[in-house]
């Protein structure tokens, strides 16, 4: 795992957009993430069962794998969106980036690689990408029923009940308080 403020420059999502500038493991925690790198799937199991989690699936996204459709996953996926769950996200093989919305509303970037967990809180703002390698297999793990439900960031989401809970906690953890 690597973090790092997006550069915002224009080019294929799927380039490092590295500005170079390094975010910390503990600013992330202070946004309400949590990373851990499992090379046995002992731990996921271990953590999934700490935290009630009851069901999981496989999603490798590759033009290989979903052929036409794709690059229209990728371009989906890429959307800024919240979900009323928290996340896991765990790599199985490949990588992917994950961009999250900042105190600031600015973009970190979490490059994840294969052996990566992360915990998202329910209600950050958020997007996925593949790298250039194009090849991300991930473990999602849920709760309850297996279910992939991205709310689109606009003015509905700004009132929505998670999306307030999570400023509440991300207020509690400190964010603003020291921002790399
Ligand atoms: C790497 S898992 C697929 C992407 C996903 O689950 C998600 O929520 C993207 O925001
Ligand atoms: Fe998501």
């Amino acid at each position: 795992m690597k973090a790092y403020w997006f550069d915002n420059l224009p080019g294929d999502q799927r380039e490092p957009h590295d500005s170079g500038r390094v975010v910390s493991p503990d600013y992330l925690s202070k946004l309400g993430i949590l990373h851990f790198n499992y090379s046995s799937e002992d731990d996921v199991n271990a953590l999934a069962a700490s935290r009630h989690y009851k069901n999981r699936d496989t999603i490798t996204i590759s033009p290989t794998t979903m052929g036409a459709a794709y690059e229209e996953k990728v371009r989906n996926f890429f959307h800024e969106h919240l979900h009323e769950d928290e996340e896991i996200r765990y790599i199985l093989d490949g990588g992917g980036y994950f961009d999250v919305r900042s105190e600031g509303d600015e973009w970190v970037r979490i490059k994840l690689e294969k052996h990566d967990l992360m915990i998202m809180p329910a209600g950050i703002y958020h997007r996925f990408t593949t790298d250039t390698e194009n090849y991300t297999k991930a473990m999602r793990l849920f709760k309850e029923d297996p279910k992939w439900t991205p709310l689109n960031r606009g003015s509905e989401t700004e009132e929505n009940q998670y999306r307030r809970e999570y400023l509440k906690l991300r207020e509690g953890l400190g964010a603003g308080v020291a921002a790399n």
